[in-house]
């Protein structure tokens, strides 16, 4: 059996065959380069900010898929293969980019990026582990009816869930000199109105108990509960939602931030890979 066969025959692909419309066939190479990609899947909303990351201090490159997208990388981490891949910004963006990598043979995903940080007086540069993530955009709100009409609600409606196991083996990995404060294992609200947000959605946000803001946790990890994969989103406090104040002004708290999510992902792939070949292993 070839590689691609194996890709198309496990839960995940019949679940995808039964569920999205040819075009996303017809489109997945373009967007994400030819089966089969690594199962672990690192994926960010920017170029720009994947290189912010500096995943070259724990991953060796192994090649670049011309032409895609999602500027789709190969590398090697020492417990196996890995991707790297752009996702877009918002939800719809990512949801695109999800599928079709699932298409070619992705069976877990990593989110990176930054995020607004919510509680007053937090530093720019905290980590939000996402155990769960909301949203207010449309590809949220189909996984969350199709999970319902599924009779899989979310537990904790309107939140998806991360797995577990990646958000306690990502917060046990954060360095020590991060707490106090400075890791929060909590709730992301995602949103598609980053610049109409100001005190009121902050206040509608914070009574719904989220620690941060960003654009794409939310259908990433509803469309993970949906396609049963293990997913998390780890997200570094960039700005503050009412107070004002940026990572430009605290570039030193915001590269521990970043710094300390390198160090969670060393720590979460290799737990990344295991939960993955298990995925793939369903039939
Ligand atoms: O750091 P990234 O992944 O870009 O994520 C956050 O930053 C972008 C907004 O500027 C949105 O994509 C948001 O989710
Ligand atoms: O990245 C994001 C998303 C929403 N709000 C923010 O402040 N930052």
């Amino acid at each position: 059996m070839s590689r691609n066969e194996t890709v198309t025959a496990d839960r995940v692909a019949r679940q995808l065959a039964g569920d999205v419309n040819p075009l996303a066939t017809h489109l997945a190479n373009r967007y994400v380069g030819p089966a089969p990609l690594p199962p672990v899947a690192i994926v960010t909303a920017t170029p720009r900010k994947l290189k912010w990351f500096e995943l070259e201090q724990i991953l060796k490159p192994v090649r670049e898929l011309e032409d895609t997208s999602s500027l789709t990388r190969i590398w090697e981490h020492e417990s196996g293969p890995v991707a790297t891949l752009v996702h877009g910004v918002g939800g719809p963006s990512a949801d695109r980019l999800l599928i079709t990598a699932m298409m070619q043979g992705v069976r877990t995903f990593i989110r990176i990026g930054t995020c607004g940080l919510l509680e007053p007086g937090a530093t720019i540069g905290t980590v939000v582990v996402a155990e769960e993530a909301t949203s207010d955009d449309t590809t949220f709100q189909w996984y969350l009816d199709a999970l319902e009409r599924d009779g899989r609600p979310v537990r904790n409606k309107p939140f998806a869930a991360a797995s577990t196991e990646y958000v306690d083996t990502a917060v046990n990995a954060l360095p020590a000199e991060l707490e106090q404060g400075r890791v929060v294992r909590g709730r992301a609200f995602s949103t598609s109105l980053i610049f109409r947000e100001g005190p009121e959605t902050a206040v509608h946000y914070r009574e719904l108990g989220c620690a941060a803001a960003d654009m794409e946790a939310g259908t990433v990890l509803a469309s993970a509960q949906w396609y049963r994969l293990p997913a998390v989103a780890l997200l570094v406090g960039r700005d503050h939602i009412t107070e004002g104040g940026f990572h430009t002004d605290e570039r030193e708290r915001f590269a521990e931030g970043v710094q300390a999510i390198r160090t969670a992902l060393d720590a979460l792939i290799p737990v990344a890979q295991a939960a993955a070949a298990r995925v793939a292993s369903e039939r």
